[in-house]
């Protein structure tokens, strides 16, 4: 199984890198994983609403050019589905029983994605109501499709 994180900006805290390192070199145990950083717009706080809407097609485009034909894409959104940690290890298994080998996770940048983008993912994901910063979205989610391994496999992961 590839799987792909695909997000908006430069990662800069250490902590994260750290973080996110730590996960993904768990997670190559189970999968092939790798992440691609899109070069984001600049987005200051007084963009109109046309501006915000040009910055996120920019970057849409940006994401959608990195994402083969074949990709199973599931695009982080607020107002996507939850799901529990078992529910998501389920899901990704039954994309490896059914033969799809690529499953590109999408993240936003400070304004989200772009329609073009959420129109093109097979489903959108959400965490909870609340807005995560998108670097930090980064740790949760790596986070979270390590758990996922770890419970399809039936290996014991602290509660
Ligand atoms: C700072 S947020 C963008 C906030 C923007 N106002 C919006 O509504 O999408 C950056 C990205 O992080 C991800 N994200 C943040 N919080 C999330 C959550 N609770 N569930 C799923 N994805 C989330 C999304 O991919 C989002 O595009």
């Amino acid at each position: 199984m590839n799987i792909v994180i695909v997000s908006v900006g430069k990662l800069k805290e250490k902590y994260l890198k750290q973080g996110i390192a730590e996960y993904v070199k768990r997670l190559g145990a189970y999968a092939r994983i790798s992440e691609v950083e899109i070069a984001d717009e600049k987005a200051p706080e007084t963009l109109s609403e046309a501006d915000m809407e040009i910055v996120k097609k920019k970057e849409g485009e940006r994401i959608l050019a990195k994402i083969p034909a074949d990709a199973h894409v599931i695009a982080l959104a607020i107002e996507g589905k939850m799901k529990t940690s078992e529910q998501l290890a389920e899901d990704i298994e039954k994309l490896m029983t059914y033969g799809k080998s690529k499953i590109y996770f999408v993240i936003g940048g400070s304004l989200g994605l772009h329609d073009d983008v959420l129109r093109r993912s097979n489903e959108k994901l959400s965490f909870s109501p609340m807005t995560f910063p998108h670097q930090l979205m980064r740790l949760i989610l790596v986070e979270q499709v390590y758990r996922a391994f770890r419970i399809m496999k039936g290996e014991p992961y602290h509660k």
